[in-house]
């Protein structure tokens, strides 16, 4: 059995599979950590591996407590990926974009693949048929949107999240949904748009905290699965077992 943990700048996200099935998601923050993390280990006691894909400030001494009684790894831009990592600045690239790319060539082999991570920040990934990791675009995410809003202005109250009305917010709490929410579905919408003017043909995954908010309000068909992350983290653990 293995717990895998995604360390991302907003939340801590867990995962134990047998083999390839998820048993059961945890999500925490970094100052619950360690409880969860003991909490799962008592629940599941039949884990041997605990694997990190860390992009937050989450390091390996914050695992010293489970040293003793697990195989602790974490994932680095050094380990072994099933793509050519084209990126200019292959050692500044996130590590949880490094796992949704293998997650996406094991999972939709030979074809054209764009990524879209929706979390503290949107990431977009393309790898192409050939297996090539290209790149693609770091966007602020929803809640970022709303925050960023209200800190660097003195009128913008910080709003929660909220689906907007009209597309022509009249007051300013809709002027704001209708600019953060619409605003962004029309970005992603925009870069599937553009991403199609070059690749006549690629299949399109969603993932990241936002998931289910985005998946309905998006133009494009797309494969929405708020776990794949975690899915690929662990493939890219059995992978990296296989390869080393
Ligand atoms: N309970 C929650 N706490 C914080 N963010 C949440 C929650 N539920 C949904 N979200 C959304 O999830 C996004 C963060 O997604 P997540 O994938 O957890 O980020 P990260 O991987 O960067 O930590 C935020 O933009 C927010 O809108
Ligand atoms: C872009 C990110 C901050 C996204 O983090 P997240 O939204 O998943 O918390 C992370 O992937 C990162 O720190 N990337 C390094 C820069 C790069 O990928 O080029
Ligand atoms: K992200």
């Amino acid at each position: 059995m293995i717990l895998v943990v995604d360390v991302g700048n907003t939340r801590i996200k867990a995962a134990v599979f047998e083999g390839a099935i998820l048993l059961e998601i945890f999500v925490f923050t970094k100052i619950e950590l360690e409880k969860n993390i003991k909490n799962i280990l008592k629940k599941f006691q039949k884990v041997a591996h605990l694997v990190v894909s860390s992009v937050g400030d989450v390091e390996k001494q914050s695992f010293l407590a489970f040293d003793s009684v697990l195989n602790i790894s974490f994932v680095t831009n050094d380990d072994p990926f099933p793509f050519q990592n084209k990126y200019s600045t292959p050692k500044t690239l996130g590590i949880d974009r490094m796992v949704l790319a293998a997650g996406a060539v094991f999972q939709f082999p030979n074809q054209n693949r764009l990524v879209i991570d929706a979390g503290t920040c949107i990431t977009y990934d393309f790898i192409d048929d050939q297996n090539n990791y290209l790149g693609g675009a770091i966007t602020p995410g929803l809640r970022l949107r709303y925050e960023s809003l209200h800190n660097n202005t003195a009128k913008l109250p910080l709003l929660a999240l909220e689906s907007p009305k009209e597309l022509i917010g009249n007051s300013t709490s809709n002027s704001i949904h209708s600019g953060v929410v619409n605003g962004l579905v029309y970005e992603i919408d925009g870069f599937i748009t553009e991403y199609s003017t070059r690749y006549s043909n690629f299949i399109i995954i969603l993932t990241g905290g936002d998931t289910d908010f985005l998946a309905k309000r998006l133009k494009n068909t797309i494969f929405a699965n708020s776990n794949f992350l975690m899915e690929s983290l662990n493939q890219t653990f059995q992978y990296k077992i296989k390869n080393d």
